[in-house]
């Protein structure tokens, strides 16, 4: 059974102007998008600012409201705080924030921001509690001397890692990462990114990754969705994505993937700019005249593209030859 499963979801933000303070346009920042993650899966969710991920990964855990679609975990709907509550959601879905510095209170030392969820949804004494800090702070790598210091007083790697502990004290089957690290050094985001894997590994935990970043979300994610003007366009294996990707758009977050050879550089900065070029001129074929995303064609087992009418004939007439 899927963990989670998103079917359809609209979110619609009104934007309220005039006189009278009406609503006098929308903005579609999500608009219709559908897809499931597996327990211990970690699925990955990329495209660029604006894409509407974060508010995915928001209506997901229940800071903003669906306009439109369905939520599933592990088979059973979640619209309501009653449905929420029996299948204990708010402790099986945690979330991991891009801004470490604004998502940990500044004035709570690291001990009680970590005890957070454990005063929630754990019954513990206060001598379980401080062991059980002491634990998730050891897994994630802080010294025990560092209880009682406040997040000001920590780098963004160990923020980072604080946000983590905090994320894992309830043993969640899903974790939303909304751009963990792209607010970290490159050298700590390896670090970072390496132990949210382990920390999957000893915990079976599944991720949702949101990232605008495909070279990040590489080393991270089993199957991945390129999300563009509030839809998905492309969902796929990270085989599919990285080595057959068919959405003009997925090609194009591909080739601004920065090489990390020195001699690959210039031809890299070549293929950028041939790719920026064709995306450029075709553009436009990819969606409809209203802006929409065309239906998506499963290519192969499992990788759904949305591609232009003509296109999208050729798989389907090879599939009927089948
Ligand atoms: N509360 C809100 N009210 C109105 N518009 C919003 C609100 N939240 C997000 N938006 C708009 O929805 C669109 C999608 O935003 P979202 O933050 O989900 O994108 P994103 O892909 O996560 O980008 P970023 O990485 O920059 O956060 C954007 O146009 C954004 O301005």
């Amino acid at each position: 059974m899927n963990l989670l499963t998103v079917n359809d979801l609209k979110v619609h933000f009104p934007i309220r102007g005039g006189f009278f303070n009406r609503v006098v346009d929308k903005v579609y920042a999500v608009d219709g998008i559908s897809f499931s993650i597996e327990p211990g899966e970690s699925f990955g969710l990329v495209g660029e600012s604006g894409s509407g991920k974060s508010t995915t990964g928001r209506t997901i855990i229940g800071l903003e409201k669906a306009t439109a679609g369905k939520i599933e975990f592990e088979g059973h709907p979640i619209d309501t705080k009653h449905e929420r509550e029996k299948l204990n959601y708010d402790k099986e879905v945690q979330m991991i924030f891009q801004d470490s510095f604004s998502s940990l209170n500044p004035r709570k030392r690291v001990e009680s921001i970590i005890a957070e969820p454990l005063k929630n949804f754990e019954n513990l004494t206060p001598e379980q509690e401080k062991i059980r800090v002491l634990q998730l702070m050891k897994i994630v790598g802080l010294a025990p001397e560092m209880l009682y210091k406040y997040p000001h007083q920590f780098s963004g790697g160990q923020r980072q890692r604080i946000g983590i502990a905090r994320a894992v004290a309830t043993n969640p089957k899903l974790i939303i990462a909304d751009e963990p690290v792209s607010a970290l050094d490159l050298s700590v985001q390896a670090q970072v990114l390496n132990f949210m894997k382990q920390i999957q590994r000893e915990i079976g935990v599944s991720y949702l990754f949101i990232s605008h970043d495909l070279g990040v979300v590489r080393h991270m994610c089993d199957r991945i969705a390129i999300m563009n003007r509030g839809q998905i366009v492309e969902i796929g294996t990270r085989n599919d994505i990285y080595r057959n990707a068919k959405h003009i758009y997925t090609q194009r977050l591909l080739a601004a993937i920065p090489s990390t050879n020195l001699e690959k550089r210039a031809s890299n900065l070549e293929h950028r700019k041939a790719v920026e070029k064709a995306y450029q001129a075709h553009k436009d074929d990819y969606y409809d005249e209203t802006g929409k995303a065309y239906p998506m064609v499963e290519v192969s087992p499992g990788h759904l593209v949305s591609l232009p009418p003509k296109e999208a004939l050729k798989y389907k007439q090879l599939k009927e030859d089948d």
